[in-house]
């Protein structure tokens, strides 16, 4: 492990390079109602018009505009609902019609019934027509042959509405990508067991398989291994077989009994790095067998910021994902920062009254403040913070 500090920005782009180099995976064809948080594997371009003809945005009457002036009278020569045909609009008339239904040819304006005083069968306008009053065209939401999603995009349920609009009723996704979970620590038990005297329970498990779920992964194991050479060598083998990544956490700093390390060397290759970041520090980055693998360190928020920073875009280049960019807004500190630190620290904070406030136990293993936090306030490296001073804030919102 080399002490030089590598930026979050380096480390970042390190582990995006390598996910964009194994990128893509395999390709298949769902239904939209499995496509939700699936990544497309293809660009969607409409081969229609939407919406597919001149339509009513209101109830009201279908007029020519140059015919329906203020107090002009016209009989009603037809009656148009969403779903039926309309013909032609007589010259000198008026069609009733009601929202979302098709415009008579001839027809170029629809005046809303609020404006009409309708007696029997004949109107008379409360207020003049001009041409594309209360008209949807054709194409106003999506023109034939326009690109309406690109490859790479991760669908939402607005994205699958659309995709329906324009008659696709399935899609070519990226297959999710396959994550063995391996938490190491001879401390650790599960919630449910009684807690011995020296251990601690597992809550890194739950909260990486969650954040994996939602990135969209197939959490395929999530394993716990005891601090043991054998043992690790043994569990890291097995992960690798069917997954398309491991994630591990813990034994990833300089202790005796950090035995990931040793274990990824042996079974494929390692690379370990110092990140300028706090909490965060410590991460390994290689590969068991053909399978790449990320190591966590132990200490539950800098797992979870690691994640967010670093695995989040890794997972991201890896399933075909566009990488976002970190979002960052630009707020005024209500607290003091006078020690300058030497890594940039992701505090976790909160907006108040506009201003950033931290959470008061700033502990890598107080999960409590990530629970509390709505941010993550970025102080870099070497600077120290007074109130009112604006600092960049990372809002978990993104994530
Ligand atoms: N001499 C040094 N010691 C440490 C350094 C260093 O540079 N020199 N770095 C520190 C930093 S920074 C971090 S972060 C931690 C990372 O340690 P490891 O990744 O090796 O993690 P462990 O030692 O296994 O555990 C750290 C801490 O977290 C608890 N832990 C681990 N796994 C879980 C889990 N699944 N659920 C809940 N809590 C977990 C563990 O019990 C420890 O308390 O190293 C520092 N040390
Ligand atoms: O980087 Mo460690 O994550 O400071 O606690």
């Amino acid at each position: 492990m080399t002490n030089q500090l590598l930026s979050v920005e380096q480390a970042r782009q390190t582990i995006i390079a390598e996910g964009l180099a194994r990128r893509g995976g395999v390709v298949e064809s769902v239904p939209l109602e499995q496509a939700l948080g699936r990544v497309l594997a293809e660009d969607i371009v409409s081969g229609i018009d939407v919406p597919p003809a001149d339509n009513s945005a209101m109830d009201g009457y279908a007029v020519r505009a140059q015919e329906a002036l203020l107090g002009v009278i016209l009989p009603v020569s037809q009656t148009v609902a969403a779903g039926t045909l309309p013909a032609p609009l007589a010259v000198g008339s008026a069609a009733r019609i009601l929202t979302g239904a098709e415009l008579p040819p001839g027809a170029d304006a629809v005046v809303i019934q609020e404006e009409v005083e309708r007696t029997g069968d004949v109107i008379e306008l409360r207020a003049a027509a001009r041409p594309g009053d209360n008209i949807r065209p054709r194409g106003q939401d999506i023109a034939r042959h326009s690109r309406v999603l690109s490859a790479g995009h991760r669908l939402r349920p607005q994205d699958l509405g659309l995709l329906a609009s324009i008659n696709r009723d399935r899609v070519s996704v990226y297959q999710p990508i396959k994550v063995a979970l391996l938490s190491t620590g001879s401390e650790l038990v599960e919630p449910g067991a009684e807690l011995k005297p020296g251990q601690i329970y597992n809550s890194n498990r739950p909260m990486l398989a969650a954040l994996l779920s939602q990135c969209g992964c197939q959490v395929v194991s999530q394993d716990r291994v005891a601090d043991d050479a054998a043992q690790t060598r043994q569990m890291l083998s097995r992960a690798a077989e069917g997954a398309d990544l491991i994630v591990t956490t813990g034994g990833v700093s300089v202790g005796d009994e950090d035995h990931v390390k040793a274990a990824v060397q042996a079974l494929g290759e390692l690379s370990l790095w110092k990140i300028a970041m706090k909490p965060g520090k410590p991460l390994a980055f290689g590969r068991v067998g053909s399978v790449p693998l990320v190591g966590l360190p132990g200490n539950p928020v800098s797992a979870y910021v690691a994640f967010q920073l670093l695995v989040r875009p890794l997972l991201q280049a890896l399933g075909g994902q566009r990488v976002s960019e970190l979002e960052y807004r630009q707020l005024p500190a209500a607290f003091h920062w006078p020690r300058a630190g030497r890594r940039d620290e992701y505090a976790r904070a909160r907006v108040s009254d506009g201003r950033v406030e931290l959470y008061p136990q700033q502990s890598s293993g107080a999960l409590s403040s990530v629970v509390w936090a709505e941010c993550l306030v970025c102080i870099p490296a070497g600077a120290s913070i007074s109130p009112g001073e604006l600092v960049q804030v990372l809002p978990l919102a993104q994530w």
